[in-house]
């Protein structure tokens, strides 16, 4: 196509005929001049179109202008400046599209302006049709336009844009009119150019402001709802907000979580907004990193990002929302970097989103501070209230109630277990744990407790060497040791992270624990830690306690025991040959460490002369302990020597010190040994081979020096014979065997015994009884004592409390005179006599207590008052009943 003037000819070569007369060179300087004064006047578009309207307008005749630029890709031009006034299609219904369209900088009508760097009129019929030509051709000429003047309006020798000069009437668009147009579009252009600056600088002033409007908004916010409303508001003020979202990373440095958000209008489903506001989304998926890397904020195509092959689901779930293109913006407070911001839009001012991202950063960064303050709080209020509960702890279980109590309220952490180290300082027991949380893996969880681990099991060791903590990682223990059985056990709980600790109380270790969880909040189960050390440091200091307090009780009624014999051991009676071999026997044995075997009858004072000889030994500074085999049920017997662990046996509810323990830098008594139950035999022969023991349910071993004094009154040699005793015990046994002869083989004794014992029973009651009939030493010596020395005893007691005179008179003694029937009613006594004995013997068993429940009345079906005023009848005195 070629471009022509309204003649008809070629433009490239058309010069008006008077363009040389003088005036009209003159008439046309004074217009450009009175132009030009007032385009340099221009600073805004409407300057301009007042500059069409009125000065151009009242020169020439034209219908409207329009201005378009060209944009900065060069590749279209869309309108700048319209001409309100006047324009014929504003009334257009396609005016609206046209004022926002762009068209293509090709095709033969606008190539031809381009070309021609100056004026170009066009008839409008002439091109409205050609291919390529813009809509607003056609447009105008429906609304009576004729003829376009198209002026390419250039700066630094571009074409930067067009002026379009529209006229009705065929003809008004002269040479003169296209020479003046060409002489002020240079001016036009600076002016255009000067307005496009002034509104740049305009919108940034603008820009300015609202930001900073924003920034005072979004700097007060210090709640989550209070950012929503505050970043909602800001996009709202610059018109950007067709949905947000800001995503908050999680302190696992690998996922985020979205804080605040408004989808706006949207289709998707609930289960897509749940999935994409309460999920956890990854940060390294090749977009959302990529957005943390850049400086600027990124623009992404969502369908181009899923060609790409990134398959998070949150894209997904933008494209079925309809979102074309995203922008994100990494929020940043200093070098931390906090999240990113998703802004659903389609054209993005680069510069004002970042500037909107900084202001958003410094809310967010305030409201994470603000929160975490709270949480700080919450977590100390937290554990002030742990350490309370915990300061009321007493026992394990008390304390595993508080602990699970405390887990309980502590979101998303689960207690794996508690260990502790054992006394031998080396294993490491299961003391408590969450068995549900393994409910996928019980066979091989309830194997792992059951087997001791030790602490130096690596991971174990790794803990304990720890200043106060360790985070583990479950997916990179689990590639680093695929066969530890703890971290395939962590692995199946679903959950991410180990936080180990040891437990410690004065630098001491006490033990490790485990607690899974995926958001390790570090300060917090630290505390929590600290106070599980405090209680298990007490409850093990209260343990020692009370194994201390039970072993004095133990002592101190060994003590008792000692006591109330003490004054046996000093006055053994026995003169005759028989004695005077034992003395000599215990003399020799006394200072040496041998295993002494008394034998003797009933009675004969074994346990006297075992105290002899532990009184005579060099730990005599320490006590005896006894222990009466026949006396125990044989399933006990065992316990009572050794001790047992906590619940090594139903009933074992506390930890046990035996015998044999207690007795350490001592001697132990067995006394009838004859009746130990074998099974207990073989343990006692290992004790005293190998010197140390270990506890009923222990597994480990304590060191022990004892020195051992057994004593029976059965045949041992016969024992062994009949099968009932091991005879490698009795060799072990009876290395210094001791034999007590019977009474009736030492009658010389039985005098100086039974006045031994009238002195004793006379002050312990307090009755003056001191001699005893030589008709009575008669009879007492002719007796043959098969109780021996403790028959004699009790029959002394007897005779000084019946005795109602200083001189024993009379003796009961039994199968004395059998058949006689007065003998026998003497033996009883009166009636007085036999409710006397009967009264104090209640009340001794009664341990002194007279009335109320278990006193002496109840037992004797008395009311109290009637035993009060028999006991003042018969001439009862408290030191009768009150004696041992
Ligand atoms: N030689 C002695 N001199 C003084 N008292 C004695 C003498 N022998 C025994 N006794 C006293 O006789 C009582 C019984 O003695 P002991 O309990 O020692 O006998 P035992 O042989 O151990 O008896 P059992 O076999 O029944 O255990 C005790 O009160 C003890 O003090």
């Amino acid at each position: 196509m070629k471009a022509t003037n309204q003649n008809g000819n070629d433009l490239q070569a058309t010069l008006p005929k008077d363009l040389e007369t003088k005036e009209f060179l003159e008439k046309q300087r004074k217009i450009l001049l009175d132009l030009s004064d007032d385009i340099t006047q221009i600073r805004d578009k409407n300057d301009l179109i007042v500059l069409f309207s009125s000065r151009i307008k009242n020169l020439f005749y034209f219908k409207h202008t329009i201005v378009t630029l060209i944009d900065p890709e060069r590749t279209s031009y869309r309108p700048f400046l319209l001409d309100p006034m006047s324009s014929p299609i504003q009334t257009h219904p396609s005016y609206a599209t046209l004022v926002d369209s762009d068209f293509p900088l090709s095709g033969d009508f606008i190539e031809a302006v381009l070309d021609a760097g100056k004026p170009v009129l066009y008839q409008m019929e002439d091109v409205m049709d050609l291919p390529g030509s813009p809509t607003f051709l056609r447009i105008n000429y429906e609304r009576g336009i004729r003829e376009i003047l198209m002026t390419p309006l250039k700066s630094k020798n571009e074409t930067m844009g067009f002026l379009h000069m529209y006229t009705d009437r065929p003809g008004s668009i002269t040479d003169e009119f296209i020479s003046i147009i060409e002489g002020i579009a240079p001016q036009i252009s600076s002016a255009v150019t000067n307005i496009i600056k002034n509104d740049e600088v305009r919108e940034k002033e603008w820009m300015n402001e609202v930001l900073l409007e924003c920034s005072i908004g979004l700097a007060a916010v210090r709640t989550r709802e209070e950012l929503s409303d505050a970043v909602h508001a800001t996009l709202v003020r610059f018109n950007l907000l067709r949905g947000f979202s800001i995503r908050r990373i999680n302190s696992d440095h690998e996922t985020m979580t979205t804080y605040v958000y408004d989808l706006g209008v949207t289709n998707a489903t609930e289960a897509e907004i749940t999935e994409m506001t309460q999920g956890q989304v990854p940060i390294y998926d090749g977009l959302q990193d990529r957005v943390l890397d850049s400086s600027i904020p990124l623009q992404v195509n969502v369908d181009a990002e899923i060609r790409r092959g990134i398959a998070s689901q949150y894209l997904f779930v933008w494209k079925s929302m309809g979102l074309k293109t995203m922008v994100g913006i990494a929020l940043r407070n200093g070098d931390v970097t906090l999240g990113v911001l998703w802004l659903g839009i389609e054209q993005a001012n680069l510069s004002l989103l970042q500037a909107i991202g900084s202001q958003i950063s410094i809310a967010l960064s305030n409201v994470l501070a603000a929160e975490e303050i709270v949480e700080r709080e919450r977590e100390k209020t937290f554990l002030l209230g742990f350490s309370n509960e915990v300061a009321r702890v007493r026992t394990k279980e008390d304390l595993k109630n508080a602990v699970f109590k405390v887990l309980s309220r502590v979101v998303n952490v689960k207690l794996a277990m508690v260990n502790l180290i054992g006394d031998d300082n080396v294993t490491l027991k299961p003391f408590m744990y969450d068995r549900m949380l393994f409910e996928n893996a019980l066979e091989q969880f309830d194997a792992l407790v059951a087997a001791s681990n030790t602490i130096d099991e690596p991971i174990a060791a790794r803990v304990l060497a720890a200043e106060d903590h360790v985070i583990l990682k479950i997916t990179e223990e689990l590639e680093n040791c695929p066969n530890n059985p703890f971290v395939q056990l962590w692995a199946q709980t679903g959950l991410k992270y180990i936080f180990a600790a040891p437990l410690r109380s004065a630098q001491a270790d006490l033990g490790t624990l485990w607690l899974l969880t995926d958001d390790p909040k570090c300060e917090l189960l630290q505390g929590i830690c600290s106070q599980i050390s405090t209680a298990i440091a007490n409850i093990q200091a209260n343990e020692k306690i009370l194994a201390y307090k039970r072993m004095l009780e133990m002592e101190n009624s060994q003590l008792k025991e000692q006591i109330k014999r003490t004054y046996n051991f000093n006055e053994i009676v026995g003169s005759g040959p028989e004695m005077q071999q034992v003395y000599d026997l215990i003399s020799l044995v006394s200072e040496s460490n041998s295993t002494v075997l008394i034998t003797g009858e009933t009675g004969t004072g074994k346990e006297l002369i075992a105290r002899a000889i532990h009184s005579a030994s060099p730990r005599k500074d320490k006590l005896m302990i006894k222990v009466n085999c026949a006396a125990l049920p044989a399933n006990l017997i065992e316990s009572e020597l050794f001790g047992h662990e906590k619940g090594a046996f139903t009933g074992a509810l506390e930890r046990r010190i035996g015998k044999f323990e207690l007795a350490d830098n001592s001697t132990l008594f067995l006394d009838e040994i004859g009746e130990m139950p074998l099974e207990a035999q073989v343990k006692l022969l290992r004790v005293l081979q190998e010197k140390e023991l270990e506890r009923i349910g222990g597994k480990t071993t304590v060191k022990v020096n004892v020195r051992i004094i057994t004593a029976t009154n059965r045949d041992l040699e016969e024992e062994v014979k009949a099968g009932r005793f091991r005879s490698d015990l009795y060799y072990r046994l009876n290395v210094f065997p001791i034999h007590l002869p019977p009474l009736r083989d030492r009658r010389d004794d039985i005098i100086p015994l039974a006045h031994l014992f009238v002195d004793r029973y006379s002050k312990a009651t307090g009755r003056k009884v001191k001699k005893i009939s030589p008709k009575v030493l008669h009879e007492l010596t002719s007796y043959p004592w098969p109780g021996n020395v403790r028959e004699l005893e009790h029959l002394m007691e007897r005779c000084v409390l019946l005795s109602t005179e200083p001189m024993i008179r009379e003796v009961y003694l039994p199968n004395k005179n059998a058949g006689a029937e007065t003998a026998s009613m003497a033996m009883l006594g009166t009636l007085e006599d036999v409710e006397r004995i009967h009264i104090i013997e209640t009340i001794k068993r009664c341990r002194g207590k007279l009335a109320g429940r278990g006193g002496a009345a109840e037992y004797l079906g008395m009311p109290a008052t009637t035993l009060h005023s028999k006991i003042k009848k018969l001439g009862i005195t408290k030191r009768q009943y009150l004696a041992e």
